[in-house]
């Protein structure tokens, strides 16, 4: 029979993964090819099951890192790649061919492909079998064959020995035994150390009976003889015998039986089973041999599989040791620093961000010294936990010794991030700590460094957070500090912002100018835009540009946002009531728009709001920009379809500047697209800026939708809007924004001027 190489193999459960994925629901025996995004799809190494459950948080990149990168060609014989296995400890190879992955190999896939053809081999020899009754002459070659079977199952087994145990194997062995001596019945049974059944393989009963027998005790009947004295039995009627009472009853009835210990240098790990030939001849001395054969090869494979067992929980413990704090349990500096430099890696490629924070608590030592050891111990295990506490899943958060932990962030947007997550943190400590029966203040100091703005070098940006920390420390302890003072002047700046603006509501600083839109051929408004202004104590008047974005991440956009609709509707309903009624245009920002329909609570904002102030739908129209369009799709849709229904308008602002998928255009139910200023600022110098207005103007035509042409300052500008299907115009040849009063005012003289 032709060799068999690694190539006829290949284990067929393989998932392709990029080395920055992270594992999520693991299923046994998956194995990960990893590949890096470029050079185009590299391969860079496997992952399985067990390297996941040793390491869960770690990122496919550092998995394959940490184990041996070992190829094999696909013609290398499978004896060769089982050696490498073992030596090298591992359960699973790469097969690349000239560099590029073909598959992966594992010990079960060999010994899949080596049962199969075992299998094939044992079907030739029945067949040999039954002609041999009927042509003497062939008894000789039949012999011959049995003697190559039982060859090739030493074979088989001498592999066994060298692999760890799996069920599926014991499952192949069994069927193989059975088929093999002709037997109805038979099972592989093993036990663990004080004797109990861990493992019940069988061939020849239903599953149920099987759970039946196999949850029984060992020890008893003729099968607890041969485990509890290491012997053999080999009988014609096992009823006769009066060792076999308390025989599991649920067993079929058995009539003749051949069970063999599964033993090793005198320690018994189980025992084989057979019953019952089908050609209802009795088991032969042969047979029991070829039982123990087997037996005792399964012995050494469990013996060696206890062996490896043991092996692998100690190089677990040593890798935990090498990686992890034995205090804390967070990673140690050896683990950082293979994260840190992976990420940098990674960074250098993607444009990532990756801050460093070197937190230090400020009074450890006197609370060591005041409280002793073992509760500064356990404050550190504490202060672990509070730190883990403030962090996203995918930041290392790291001890390094003493009081002082080094917190990684990769993948942040901006430095401000860091000074995010250093406030949470700081803030997390500044609540007490239960420690035995003490309460204990620990508050901590932070230094921050950038990757890159700072440095490129890991040892370097270390280096940096220290000597921040160090500022910090000198600025009177609980607090952060970057390395550079711009980045905590910015900080600074923002948080200032921040801290203001969730004040800004209660202390009724915001407020709303109205900029008129207007009908291009006779000047009249049509409607006003409301836009806000926040006129603030300290900082004076802020535009919405400098704050609208901070409110969208901090989520205070959903009470300023309703605030926005509420007054901007109650003034709409105010002009209404005065005899003017036009539209009221509100901008709706990505985030409001997404966080209220999340929520659920767009649609019951505007219902309310209208109900409130009595607004008819028809003058409220809502300004969303192409992005929103473009974002959950259905979702989005739906809920415009909803908002449509009651009546309200939809335009799109700042039209042609998001994304330029124009399908969306037919999908959505809007009402008018608003040209963006840009694209008017130029239009009497900038022949590609007039010829996209031109074309947006043609198209809106088409689709029936009306035009507002954005930012127009000059009677040039409008002159040449005059001559498109460009209706309306807004921008600061009619008006700047204006408050509501002298927004009235306009109101009032275009009023006058239609009449
Ligand atoms: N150069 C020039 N600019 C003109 C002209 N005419 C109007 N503008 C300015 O262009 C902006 C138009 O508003 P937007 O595109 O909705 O852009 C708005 C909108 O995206 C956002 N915003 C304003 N108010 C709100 C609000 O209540 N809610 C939300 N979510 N966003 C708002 O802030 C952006 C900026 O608002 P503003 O600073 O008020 O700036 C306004 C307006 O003052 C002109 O002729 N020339």
């Amino acid at each position: 029979m032709k060799q068999l190489a690694v190539g006829d193999c290949l284990w067929p459960h393989v998932r392709r993964v990029m080395e920055e994925e992270r594992p999520c629901s693991v299923e046994r025996n998956i194995v990960f090819a990893v590949f890096r995004e470029e050079p185009v799809e590299e391969f860079c190494g496997l992952a399985t099951d067990h390297d996941i459950s040793k390491h869960p948080n770690w990122i496919f990149a550092d998995l394959v890192e940490h184990r041996p990168m070992l190829s094999v060609a696909p013609k290398l014989g499978v004896r060769k790649a089982l050696c490498l296995m073992d030596e090298n400890q591992l359960g699973a190879l790469a097969v690349l061919n000239k560099g590029q992955f073909v598959g992966v190999v594992t010990r079960q896939s060999i010994l899949e492909v080596l049962l199969n053809r075992e299998r094939l081999l044992l079907k030739e020899t029945m067949r040999l079998k039954i002609a041999a009754e009927t042509n003497h002459e062939q008894t000789v070659v039949w012999v011959g064959r049995l003697a190559a079977l039982n060859d090739a199952a030493r074979s088989l087994l001498g592999v066994l020995a060298h692999t760890s145990i799996e069920n599926e194997l014991l499952q192949a062995g069994i069927d193989a035994l059975c088929n093999l001596l002709d037997a109805r019945y038979g099972a592989i049974g093993i036990v663990d150390n004080v004797g109990a059944l861990t493992e019940f393989i069988y061939a020849g009963i239903s599953d149920e009976q099987a759970q039946q027998i196999g949850h029984l005790p060992e020890g008893r009947g003729l099968l607890g003889v041969v485990i509890e004295e290491n012997v053999s039995l080999r009988l014609a009627d096992m009823g006769k015998d009066p060792r076999s009472a308390g025989f599991p009853q649920h067993h079929p009835h058995m009539t003749s039986l051949l069970a063999v210990p599964i033993s090793h240098q005198g320690r018994v790990y189980g025992r084989i089973y057979l019953s019952d030939k089908y050609s209802g001849e009795l088991f032969t001395k042969n047979d029991e041999e070829l039982a123990l054969s087997f037996a005792h090869s399964l012995s050494l494979v469990i013996d060696n599989a206890r062996e490896i067992e043991e092996v692998k929980r100690a190089r677990q413990r040593l890798d935990y040791i090498a990686h992890f704090d034995a205090l804390t349990e967070l990673p140690n500096r050896t683990l950082l620093t293979d994260r840190a430099l992976q990420f940098i890696a990674q960074a250098q490629r993607k444009h990532d961000i990756i801050a460093f924070l070197f937190l230090d608590l400020d009074n450890f030592k006197v609370i060591n010294d005041t409280f002793g050891h073992a509760v500064g111990d356990e404050l550190l295990r504490a202060v672990a936990k509070r730190i883990s506490g403030c962090l996203r899943e995918g930041d290392t958060p790291s001890r390094m010794g003493g009081d002082e932990f080094i917190i990684m962030l990769p993948n942040i947007a901006d430095s401000l991030d860091a000074a995010k997550v250093a406030i949470k943190i700081l803030h997390a400590l500044n609540e007490p700590l239960q420690v035995q029966q003490h309460q204990i203040y620990s508050r901590a100091s932070i230094g921050i460094s950038i990757y890159p703005d700072n440095s490129l070098s890991f040892d370097e940006l270390l280096a940096q957070a220290d000597s921040a920390l160090y500022h910090a420390k000198k600025l009177g302890k609980n607090n952060y500090q970057f390395f550079t003072p711009e980045m905590n002047s910015a900080a600074q700046h923002y948080l200032k912002l921040e801290h203001h603006l969730r004040q800004a509501l209660e202390l009724e600083e915001l407020v709303l100018h109205y900029q008129p839109q207007v009908k291009i051929d006779n000047g009249c408004i049509i409607g006003m835009e409301a836009l806000i202004r926040w006129h603030n104590h300290a900082m004076g008047i802020v535009m919405p540009d400098q704050f609208i974005g901070l409110a969208e991440e901090t989520g205070l956009i959903v009470p300023i946002g309703a605030w926005v609709l509420q007054t901007a509707c109650k003034q709409a309903r105010a002009w209404q009531l005065a005899g003017m009624p036009i539209r009221i245009a509100v901008n709706l920002s990505g985030r409001q728009f997404h966080r209220f329909q999340d929520q659920r609570q767009l649609l019951d904002v505007v219902l309310d709001v209208l109900k409130e102030t009595e607004l008819s739908p028809e003058l409220l129209e809502l300004e969303i920009t192409e992005s929103i369009l473009m974002h959950k799709l259905d979702t989005t849709l739906d809920t415009l379809n909803q908002i449509k229904q009651l009546g309200v308008r939809i335009s799109v602002d700042d039209f042609g500047t998001g994304y330029s998928s124009l399908s969306y255009l037919k999908r959505f139910p809007l009402d008018t697209l608003k040209i963006d200023k840009s694209f008017v600022k130029d239009i009497c110098t900038d022949a590609n800026d007039r010829a996209i207005v031109s074309a947006i103007s043609a198209m809106a035509g088409q689709l029936k939708l009306e035009l507002v042409a954005e930012g127009v300052e000059d009677q040039s500008q409008l002159d040449f809007l005059g001559g498109q299907q460009c209706n309306y115009g807004q921008g600061y040849f009619f008006s700047k924004p204006v408050p509501a009063e002298q927004a009235s005012a306009l109101l009032r003289q275009s009023v006058l001027q239609k009449q």
